[in-house]
This record gives structure tokens, sequence and C-alpha cells, in this order.
């Protein structure tokens, strides 16, 4: 089976999130996407909702969509000041889940693009396959040379290649573009602007709740 996480600071989870890792799924023939909130983002501030609080939306976001599930490796310990660092948590799921089963990490173009800043971002392909779902506003190619040859010598257009091998592809997939971001809605809601239609009714009905961002209570 072909495990497959979706990492992300999820402040908050939105459609840009959900959607396109639905298609995805069925384009790659996933059948189960676990979604893995980091404590700290490695390369942005820290995220202005609570550790606890960017949980609770994104289990109200799941609740009815069986395809998804939680990893919460990246939260314990709770009390961590360490960045979460994609090749640990690619390390530590190999450790408990041994070297022939299959691995794959999504990202959106964004991520890829800035791949060059990660930690370690050369070995991620030792662990993982990687999943790349489109995004509006970010290039298809990369003026990297390096991460350009890289992607070159490891991507595959054939979807069985995930499934015969445990990790080492890079795979693009064609997700339907959303253009949504975690920035716009906290900004929209910190203009008291509306983002109902960008993310899940109970995910915005727990952010008004909450204040977060600036919603009126
Ligand atoms: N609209 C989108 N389309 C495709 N991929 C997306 C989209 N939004 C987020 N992603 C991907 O989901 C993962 C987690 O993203 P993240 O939680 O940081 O959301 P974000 O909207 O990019 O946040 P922010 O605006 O705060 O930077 C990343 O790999 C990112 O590329
Ligand atoms: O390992 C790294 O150096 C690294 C650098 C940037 C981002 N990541 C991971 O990539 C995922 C998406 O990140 P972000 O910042 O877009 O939410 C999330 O799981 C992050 O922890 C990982």
């Amino acid at each position: 089976m072909l495990t497959a996480l979706l990492g992300g600071t999820f402040d908050p989870i939105h459609y840009g999130h959900l959607r396109p890792a639905i298609s995805l799924a069925s384009e790659v023939g996933l059948k189960q996407i676990n979604l893995l909130p980091n404590h700290i983002p490695p390369h942005k501030p820290q995220p202005e909702a609570s550790t606890e609080q960017r949980l609770a939306m994104i289990k109200l976001a799941i609740e009815d969509l069986p395809l998804f599930a939680l990893d919460v490796r990246e939260l314990l310990p709770k009390a961590s000041t360490r960045p979460s660092y994609t090749i640990e948590t690619l390390r530590a799921w190999r450790q408990e889940n041994g070297d022939s089963e299959g691995l794959a990490f999504i990202m959106g173009q964004d991520s890829l693009l800035s791949l060059p800043t990660w930690h370690k971002w050369k070995t991620l392909l030792n662990y993982c396959h990687l999943l790349i779902c489109r995004r509006p506003g970010y290039a298809e190619h990369t003026d990297n040379i390096e991460l350009k040859q890289w992607i070159d010598e490891h991507q595959t257009q054939n979807v069985q290649d995930l499934h015969d091998l445990p990790q080492g592809h890079i795979f693009f997939a064609h997700t339907p573009l959303e253009d949504i971001s975690a920035t716009e809605i906290r900004q929209n809601i910190n203009n008291q602007a509306c983002c109902e239609n960008l993310l899940p009714p109970k995910v915005w009905h727990y952010i008004q709740q909450q204040g977060l961002y600036n919603a009126k209570k």
C-alpha cells in the first residue's frame, strides 16, 4: 500500500489543500491521505493559531471526508522547540514501517520551488516519492539548475511507478487550480472580508467562535 502524507502549517486548513488532494487521490489511486500538521514550521513565522486550534480545524474539515486521516507525529512532543523538518519525519516513518512500504509526500508547486532551501532536500527521495499539485501563480518550470536537473532525473509520468517502488520518484499531478492561500484567508478575516467559500463551513464557524485572525466573536 502507498501511504500518503500531506504536510502543512494549516493556519487555517482550506479548500486549496483539500480539493487538489481529493483529485490527486483518484489520479494516483491513493486510498487515504494523512494530513500532517507541523508544530514549528521550518521556513515560516509561527502560525497565528495555536497548534491545538490548527488541529481542531483540521479535524472539523475532515470529519465527513473519509479519504483523509490525521498524522500528529510532528506535534509530539508538544514541548519541542525544534522546527518540524520533513526529512526527520520521513526517517521516523521509515523506522516504524520499514523500507519496503510505499510512502509519498504531497506538496504544492510553491513548496517544490522552495525545496532547495529545505533541510537535506536531496535526500527526501531516499525515503518517499514526491507528488506535486499545481498551484496558481507558481510556474511549472524552475530557473534553479540544480533543482531542474534533480527533477529531470527522478520525474515519472507513470502512476504505476509510484506503486511499484517504495520511494524515489517525482510525479506532477493534473490537479485543479485552486487560487486560495491561508495568508489570503487570514488577511480577509482581518479586514472583515468574506471568505466562507474558501474553506469548509465548520472551519469558518470555528474561526468565528474562537475569534481567530481577529474575527469578531
Ligand atoms: N491552493 C493550493 N493549491 C495547491 N497546493 C496548495 C494550496 N494551498 C496550499 N497548498 C500546499 O499545501 C501544503 C501546505 O500549505 P500551507 O498549510 O502552508 O498553506 P498555504 O495556504 O500555502 O499557507 P500560507 O498562505 O500561510 O503560506 C504546501 O505543500 C502547499 O504548497
Ligand atoms: O524540512 C524542511 O526544511 C521544510 C521546509 C519548509 C517546509 N517544510 C514542510 O513542508 C510542508 C509545507 O510547508 P508550509 O510551510 O507550506 O506549511 C510542511 O510539512 C512543512 O513542515 C519542510
